[in-house]
């Protein structure tokens, strides 16, 4: 039951953002995906989820292809992503945001949902209760009904991974998840992933430009460059790998909070 990617290319008019990229990982893997500004990082992730259709090459995940997936259905799938640029609803509560992931556990949706009509109350709950479930596994229980607007960015990147636990996924895309965080909030986020690692056997790809935390934290590294694969294999490895110091390490600031080169 993995995910196997094969030949995947993108093109978005003249630009080659990903080509014949070869990747598959298997349920319990932690991997990071590494590469300078425009490797395709990002278009990888956007494949899987459905947003963008590749010019050509195969996603099959758990043995079935991902082509037919519309985006609506990739949660369906059992695939949730978060953003690099945080995608919540500052109207809505903490618990609130996290039960938009969860509604693909109800029949109704979330929009029936959330005008409340009263045959859904008891899907509601039920959403509610895993909504729960993820926010304890963060550890922001205690914030469930506060406000989105106005929490610090490090409790929002936490209630964005929340949101994606709640789909229940058995395949997690993270991107850059550590992104404008503090030193100790970095530190809290890789006990995080770490723990949701160690503890299921979902399958979990990591895209950061903070190499200190990607490299301590996914014993295997995926680099692209100009949308091609340059290397795959142990983090140790990747690191002394010429082609990756080249395209890549070479300019990254290993220590820097903010990760980006
Ligand atoms: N919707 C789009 N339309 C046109 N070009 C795009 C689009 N999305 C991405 N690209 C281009 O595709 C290439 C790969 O971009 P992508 O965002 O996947 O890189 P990335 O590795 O995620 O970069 P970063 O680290 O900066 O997020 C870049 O040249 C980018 O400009």
């Amino acid at each position: 039951m993995t995910l196997e990617i094969g030949g995947l290319t993108v093109r978005f008019g003249g630009v080659t953002a990903l080509s014949e990229v070869d990747l598959t990982v298997r349920p319990g893997e932690l991997v990071g995906l590494i590469g300078p500004n425009g490797a395709g990082k990002t278009t990888l992730f956007d494949c899987l989820t459905r947003r963008v259709e590749p010019a050509a090459g195969r996603m099959r995940f758990e043995g079935a292809g991902l082509e037919g997936t519309a985006p609506h259905e990739v949660a369906g799938r059992g695939i949730a992503r978060t953003f690099q640029q945080l995608g919540l609803f500052p109207g809505l509560s903490v618990r609130e945001n996290v039960m938009v992931g969860a509604h693909r556990h109800g029949r109704s949706g979330f929009g029936a949902a959330a005008i409340r009509p009263g045959r859904v109350r008891r899907e509601e709950r039920a959403i509610r209760r895993i909504a729960d479930e993820a926010l304890d596994r963060v550890g922001l229980l205690p914030l469930a009904d506060h406000p989105a607007a106005h929490l610090p960015h490090g409790i929002l990147k936490r209630v964005e991974i929340a949101r994606a636990l709640a789909v229940r996924p058995r395949l997690l895309l993270l991107d850059e998840p550590v992104s404008g965080l503090g030193h100790d909030e970095i530190a809290d986020l890789a006990r995080l992933v770490r723990d949701m690692h160690f503890t299921s056997d979902i399958m979990i790809i990591v895209v950061e430009h903070h190499m200190e935390f990607v490299m301590n934290l996914c014993e295997r590294i995926v680099c692209l460059d100009s949308g091609r694969k340059i290397a795959d294999g142990a983090s140790g490895h990747v690191r002394r790998d010429p082609r990756v110091i080249d395209a890549y390490l070479g300019v990254v600031p290993w220590a820097s909070p903010a990760g980006r080169p």
